[in-house]
C-alpha cells in the first residue's frame, strides 16, 4: 500500500502520521480509540522501571533479559544528570555511564524504551539527578523554573545529552517510544510553565519533533494540571491502594481522549534508615496489576528491577531530614542482585493473559558467594590524614562556609578550629550542620550533631587544643520544596558559651568520590597507612585484604555485612560501594556485585564514622555472605551514647 494511501487512510482514522525518512516508522496516539498507534497498529505497552546507573553495566544484559522473559514489550528508565556531569563540563558516557550502551541493550533484547530525561527525576537519587556543582551561598537559585541560571545550566547539558539520544529515537531506528520531560512537576510549588515549555521546545527542536513527549503527575487533577501542557500527554502515577476509577478520572480532565496511562505503578515502596524495609504483597500487587491490565490502561511497574545506590549517590526526603539506604531493592519483582522472586513469576502470569510471553527459558538468577570473615586492621584516622588531604595546607576561613562552596560536592569535609583558652563542659551549639558532624576535641570524642535532632553539647579542652568536626554529606534532598536549600556542611557559625567560633581550617576530602578511580585507590592507601590515634571514636579508616579463588568464574557476587560496625562507608579495590549505617538499619549487609571483585587478592577498607568494634576482644571483621539483610528490625548493639538534644 503506497504511503499515500496509507496516510489518507491514518488520517479519516484521525491519527496524524509521523512518518521518519529512515523507515515507516511512526508512534502516536488514535484519540478516537483511546489507544497508542504504533506503524499504524494499536498499541499498548506493559513496562517495568530499571535505572541504569544502579546496576553495573556488566548485568543490564541480564537484567533486560529477565524483564523481556516477564513479558514486558518495554522497560522505562530515567537520565541521572549528575551521573553524566560530575563536574561542570566533565562528562562521562562510557562503561557504567553508557546510556547510549543501555537503550541498545534493550533494543538488542528486544524491548523499546521510555525514557524520562529529567534534568529532573527525583528517584531517591542524590538531589533528584541535579549535580550539586549548580549550588553555592552566593546564587541562590530557584531550581526547575526560568531562573537564568539555573536555565543556562540545564540548557548546556542538554545540548550535550539530546544529540546523543536522537539516534535512539523509535522513528530513527532507535527503541526509544517516549520521552518524558521533567517529573511530577506538579507536586512542586513553582508551576512555571514557562520553564516547562521550554524544555519542551528545547526537546523538540533538538529531536526535530520526532518524540512523543509526556508528563508524569500524581493522581489528581491539581498535580496533573500543573505538571502538564498542551502538546504534551499527561500520564499520572499511583500504586495499589488507590482507587483507579478516580486516577483515570483525574488524568481525564486533562485528557478528555486517549490511552490511560499509569507511568509509575509501585511494586514496593522506597525505604529510609531507621524505618522498617518496605513491601507490597506480591499476590495483591498481581491482582492490581490484572485489574490495571482489564482496565486497559498502559502500565509501566516502579520498580522492576531496583539495584543499588553505590557510592554517595543515595538521595534524601525532607522535612524532616531522612537519608535513603545504599539498597534500592523497592521489594521489586527482580531484587536489588538481579534475582527471580515470587512477585517476578506472578507478575509474569498475570502479563501472560494480555500479551504473548516468550516460551524461552528465563535467565536464572547468578551465583552468590560465601567468602567468610575478614578480619581488619587500623588504618589513619582523619587527624592522621590532614597533610595528606590538602597538601598544601587547610583552606582558612573566618566564618565557616558550605562543602559546595569549596567545591566538595559529595561526601565529607573536617572542619577544625583551635581553642583560644581553656573550655570545662561548656555548651556547644550548632544550629545549621548538614547532615551530620562527629565532634571531637583533639582525640577525645565529644559528640555528634545531627541537623533537626541535636544542635549541642558540652566539650571540654585546653587552649591550643583542636576542636575537630568532621560533617557528612548524607545526601542532597530530592524531593518536594526544599531542594533549593540543599548546601551541606557547617552552614550558620558555631558558638561556644554564645560566643562565635572563628578562624577556621577546613579540608574537604576530595578523593573519596573523585570521578577518577586511580585518585580514590590513591587516597585509600595513604588512608590505611600510620595510625597515630588510638581512639576508636574517631572517624577512621579500617582495612584488609581478602583472598578470593584464583579462577574468575569462582569469583562470584557476595553480601558484606556490617554486623558489628555502627556507620560509614565501604570501599571494594578503590570502588566506593555505598553507605552503611548498622546502628539504624534496616539494612545491615551491602550488596557487592563482583564486577567489583578480582581473582586473588581484594582490598577492602572501611570507613567508620562513629564505633569500631575494634578494641581488646572485640569482633573487628566484616563477612562476606550470600544473602541480603535490608529488612533488619534490631539496633546495634554498638549504638553510641545518646549527646544533648536543644529540641
Ligand atoms: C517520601 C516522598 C516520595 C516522593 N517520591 C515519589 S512519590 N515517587 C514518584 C517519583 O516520580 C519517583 O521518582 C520516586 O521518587 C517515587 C517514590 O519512589
Amino acid at each position: 500500500m503506497t504511503a499515500i494511501i496509507l496516510t489518507s487512510l491514518l488520517l479519516s482514522l484521525s491519527i496524524v502520521p509521523v512518518f521518519s525518512q529512515s523507515s515507516n516508522r511512526s508512534f502516536t496516539i488514535d484519540y478516537e480509540h483511546n489507544t497508542f498507534v504504533k506503524d499504524g497498529k494499536p498499541f499498548r505497552y506493559v513496562s517495568g522501571s530499571m535505572h541504569y546507573f544502579r546496576t553495573p553495566n556488566y548485568y543490564w544484559h541480564d537484567r533486560l533479559s529477565k524483564m523481556k522473559a516477564a513479558g514486558l514489550n518495554a522497560i522505562q528508565t530515567y537520565i541521572a544528570w549528575n551521573f553524566h556531569e560530575p563536574l561542570p563540563k566533565v562528562y562521562q558516557f562510557s562503561g557504567d555511564h553508557d546510556l547510549v550502551g543501555f537503550l541498545k541493550t534493550a533494543q538488542d533484547v528486544g524491548l523499546l524504551v521510555i525514557l524520562r530525561i529529567g534534568p529532573y527525576i527525583d528517584a531517591e537519587w542524590d538531589f533528584g539527578g541535579f549535580p550539586s556543582w549548580m549550588l553555592s551561598s552566593t546564587s541562590n537559585i530557584t531550581l526547575r523554573t526560568i531562573d537564568p541560571v539555573y536555565l543556562k545550566y540545564v540548557d548546556e547539558w542538554l545540548d550535550k545529552l539530546l544529540p546523543l539520544l536522537k539516534p535512539m529515537l523509535y522513528l530513527n531506528g532507535g527503541p526509544v517510544i517516549m520521552v518524558q520531560v521533567e517529573n511530577e512537576y506538579g507536586s512542586y510549588f513553582a508551576c512555571d510553565h514557562e520553564y516547562i515549555r521550554h524544555l519542551e521546545r528545547k526537546v523538540n527542536q533538538a529531536f526535530e519533533n520526532k518524540a512523543f513527549l509526556f508528563t508524569t503527575d500524581g493522581n489528581s487533577v491539581g498535580r496533573i494540571k500543573c505538571g502538564a501542557l498542551q502538546g504534551m500527554y499527561a500520564t499520572c502515577d499511583f500504586g495499589i491502594t488507590k482507587n483507579f476509577t478516580k486516577s483515570f478520572a483525574a488524568q481525564r480532565v486533562i485528557e478528555p481522549r486517549g490511552p490511560f496511562v499509569n507511568s509509575e505503578f509501585y511494586t514496593g515502596w522506597l525505604d529510609h534508615w531507621g524505618e522498617k524495609h518496605n513491601t507490597v504483597d506480591a499476590d495483591k500487587f498481581a491482582d492490581s496489576l490484572d485489574l490495571l491490565l482489564r482496565y486497559g490502561a498502559n502500565v509501566n511497574m516502579y520498580m522492576f528491577e531496583g539495584g543499588t545506590n553505590f557510592g554517595f549517590w543515595n538521595g534524601a526526603n525532607n522535612p524532616p531530614y531522612k537519608a535513603v539506604p545504599t539498597s534500592y531493592d523497592y521489594d521489586a519483582p527482580l531484587t536489588e542482585a538481579g534475582d527471580l522472586t515470587p512477585k517476578y513469576f506472578k507478575i509474569k502470569n498475570v502479563i501472560s493473559k494480555y500479551f504473548p510471553v516468550e516460551k524461552k527459558a528465563v535467565p536464572p538468577s547468578t551465583p552468590k558467594a560465601n567468602y567468610g570473615k575478614l578480619f581488619l586492621q587500623k588504618g589513619a584516622s582523619v587527624l592522621d590524614l590532614l597533610s595528606y588531604l590538602m597538601p598544601k595546607g587547610p583552606i582558612l576561613t573566618k566564618y565557616t562556609v558550605a562543602m559546595e562552596d569549596v567545591k566538595l560536592y559529595y561526601g565529607f569535609t573536617l572542619y577544625r578550629h583551635q581553642l583560644q583558652s581553656s573550655v570545662y563542659q561548656e555548651t556547644l551549639i550548632g544550629l545549621d550542620v548538614r547532615d551530620r558532624a562527629y565532634v571531637s576535641v583533639n582525640q577525645e570524642f565529644m559528640g555528634i550533631l545531627e541537623w533537626q535532632w541535636t544542635y549541642g553539647m558540652n566539650i571540654t579542652g585546653k587552649a591550643g587544643d583542636f576542636l575537630n568536626i568532621l560533617v557528612e554529606n548524607q545526601a542532597h534532598i530530592t524531593f518536594g520544596n526544599t531542594i533549593n536549600d540543599n548546601l551541606k556542611g557547617i552552614l550558620k557559625s558555631l558558638t561556644l558559651n554564645n560566643q562565635t567560633l572563628t578562624n577556621w581550617e577546613m579540608y574537604p576530602f576530595y578523593d573519596m568520590q573523585s570521578p577518577n578511580k586511580t585518585v580514590v585507590e590513591s587516597f585509600l592507601k595513604k588512608a590505611t597507612e600510620n595510625s597515630n590515634t588510638t581512639s576508636l571514636k574517631i572517624p577512621t579508616f579500617y582495612h584488609g585484604l581478602i583472598n578470593l579463588p584464583n579462577d574468575k568464574s569462582q569469583v562470584n557476587d557476595t553480601y558484606i555485612d556490617l554486623k558489628h560496625w555502627t556507620k560509614g562507608q565501604v570501599y571494594i579495590n578503590g570502588f566506593n560501594l555505598g553507605r552503611y549505617w548498622t546502628a539504624k538499619g534496616p539494612q545491615i549487609r551491602l550488596f557487592v556485585p563482583k564486577t567489583v571483585l578480582v581473582p586473588g587478592v581484594n582490598n577492602v577498607v572501611l570507613f567508620e564514622l562513629e564505633s569500631a568494634p575494634c578494641g581488646e576482644g572485640d569482633p573487628c571483621i566484616v563477612t562476606f555472605v550470600d544473602t541480603p539483610l535490608i529488612n533488619s528490625t534490631t539496633i546495634s548493639s554498638r549504638v553510641v551514647s545518646q549527646q544533648h538534644t536543644l529540641h
